[in-house]
Parts: structure tokens; C-alpha cells; sequence
């Protein structure tokens, strides 16, 4: 079973997913811990260095790589459905989840964030509008279905996907459900 996690900075992806990994009892693969592992330093620091369409390019083949044995929870990078191709593996590879998330709620998440380079500027609130006025289609073209993360924690989100992926099927109803620590 092969399930990605989409939707912008901050939504809970890499947090999320890595919750859900181990509730379902599947290996948790972040796409931005790939490319890290793979290029020997932080993507921030990659991005300022090799500029954003090398980082893309990268993206691009990690996501074709864990794509071609889809396994697992994958949490994606914000970015991943820029590109028509990722779109196309993602959906058709695995069950996409987008976490939607206001661009308000990621403001009050991510304020003091250093690691992503994109909000590195003097309006993050507004560059998060932007990227979820551009970004906002191409999840949901990509995800096979939406899951609302503004009020849930964490725990909260798990017990929600869980349940839905219970009900439609993708797996076995009965897994316990989390505790809500946060
Ligand atoms: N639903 C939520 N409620 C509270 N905090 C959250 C929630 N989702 C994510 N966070 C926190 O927001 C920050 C960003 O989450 P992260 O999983 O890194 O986002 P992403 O991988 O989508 O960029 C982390 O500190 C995480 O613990
Ligand atoms: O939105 C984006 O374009 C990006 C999001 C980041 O991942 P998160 O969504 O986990 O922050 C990371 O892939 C890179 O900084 C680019
Ligand atoms: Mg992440």
C-alpha cells in the first residue's frame, strides 16, 4: 500500500505522515529527507547555492525513484506538484492525500521557521496567499481526496485519515486509534 501526503508548507505532511508510518505500521519516506541525504546538505542551503530549478530536478527524480516501488507513507515537499510529471506518479502511483491548510494557520506555524527557503522573505504571510492561490488546483488535481487541517492536531489527523482510508477500503477497518497527545 502506498499513500503521499500533498499540500503546502507547513500543512503537517513530514509531521503528519510520519504519525501515520507508524500507526499503519508502514515505512514513512519524506521526499525533502531523500534529496538531503542525496546532495550532502540542507535543501535551504542547496537552494540558495544551485538556484530552485536544480532543487526541482531533483525533486523530480526522487519522486520518480520511490514512484517506481510506491510503499509506504511519502510525504512530499510543498513543491512537488509544480511539475505535470509529479502529478502523473504521484496520482497514479499512490493515494494522494491533500492536507489543506489556510495560509493564515501556516503563518501562525510557521512564523519562526529558518528551514523553507521560499518563506525566507519579508511577507511571508503573503507569499503563503500567493503559493495557495497557485498551488491550491494543482493538489486537487493531483489528491484522490482532501482532508482539512485547521482545527485537528496531529493526533487528530491521523484518526482522520485512518478512519477514511478504513472507509474506502484502502486499509483494514480496526486499527487502534492515536492518543491525542498534542
Ligand atoms: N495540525 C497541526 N496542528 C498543530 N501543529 C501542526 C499541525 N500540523 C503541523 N504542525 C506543526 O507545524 C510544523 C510544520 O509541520 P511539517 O510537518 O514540517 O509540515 P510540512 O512537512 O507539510 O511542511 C511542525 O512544527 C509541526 O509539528
Ligand atoms: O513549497 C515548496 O516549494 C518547498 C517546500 C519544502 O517542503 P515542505 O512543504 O515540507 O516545507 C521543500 O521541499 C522546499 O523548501 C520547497
Ligand atoms: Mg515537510
Amino acid at each position: 500500500m502506498a499513500i503521499a501526503l500533498v499540500g503546502l508548507p507547513g500543512a503537517g505532511k513530514s509531521a503528519v505522515g510520519r504519525r501515520l508510518g507508524a500507526r499503519l505500521d508502514l515505512p514513512f519516506v519524506d521526499t525533502d529527507h531523500v534529496i538531503e541525504q542525496r546532495i550532502g546538505c540542507s535543501i535551504r542551503d542547496y537552494f540558495e547555492r544551485e538556484g530552485e530549478i536544480a532543487f526541482r530536478d531533483l525533486e523530480q527524480a526522487a519522486i520518480a525513484d520511490l514512484a517506481a516501488q510506491p510503499h509506504g507513507v511519502l510525504a512530499t515537499g510543498g513543491g512537488a506538484v509544480l511539475r505535470e510529471a509529479n502529478r502523473q506518479q504521484l496520482r497514479d502511483h499512490f493515494h494522494v492525500i491533500y492536507l489543506r491548510s489556510s495560509p493564515e494557520d501556516l503563518f501562525r506555524r510557521l512564523r519562526h521557521d529558518v528551514k523553507r527557503p521560499l518563506l525566507q522573505v519579508a511577507d511571508p504571510l503573503g507569499r503563503l496567499r500567493e503559493l495557495h492561490d497557485a498551488r491550491d488546483p494543482l493538489y486537487r488535481e493531483t489528491a484522490h481526496e482532501v482532508v482539512d487541517t485547521g482545527r485537528p492536531s496531529i493526533a487528530m489527523l491521523v484518526n482522520i485519515i485512518v478512519m477514511q482510508l478504513e472507509l474506502a477500503g484502502i486499509v483494514a477497518a480496526g486499527t487502534p486509534p492515536e492518543e491525542p497527545s498534542d
